[in-house]
């Protein structure tokens, strides 16, 4: 069983609410709610990772100093085991687009239970209506 890294980040906006992107036919677990991210790749901090994954995913940028971390997922997939950081953000540059998403959804954090989302990130959840 491998380990994998992935990075995510909640952007959350001056009401609160929470970024999710839904994932695109086609790959695995397609129409499910995600937060915006992705692997890290070899040579990447979880940071520099996450900032790329923003530009894109959604067309924003942002910086190390604007990203705090919230919780992680520990996840057993039935390939890979998935550890995920999740950042929170509350400023960038740019209007989030879906460049490579479905479609793109701000959320309260309560209302996060009533998306369909990864096994991985239910914990997540909690971690934000706690955070937020
Ligand atoms: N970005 C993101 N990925 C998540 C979340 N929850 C979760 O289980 N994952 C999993 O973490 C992995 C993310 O990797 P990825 O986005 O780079 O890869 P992918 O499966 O979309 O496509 P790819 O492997 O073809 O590049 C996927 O296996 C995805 O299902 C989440 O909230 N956000």
């Amino acid at each position: 069983m491998s380990l994998l890294l992935v990075v995510a980040c909640a952007l959350v906006d001056a009401d609160r609410r929470v970024l999710i992107a839904q994932r695109p036919e086609g790959k695995s677990m397609a129409g499910l709610w995600e937060f915006p991210g992705g692997k890290v790749e070899p040579g990447e901090t979880p940071e520099t990772a996450i900032i790329r994954e923003l530009e894109e995913e959604l067309g924003v940028s942002t910086k190390s100093a604007c990203l705090a971390p919230v919780s992680f997922a520990s996840h057993n997939y039935d390939n890979f085991h998935l550890l995920m950081p999740l950042y929170a953000c509350r400023k960038w540059q740019g209007t989030p687009q879906p460049k490579e998403h479905m479609a793109l959804k701000w959320a309260r954090p309560q209302a996060l239970r009533d998306y369909p989302m990864p096994p991985a990130d239910a914990p997540l959840i909690a971690a934000l209506c706690d955070l937020l």
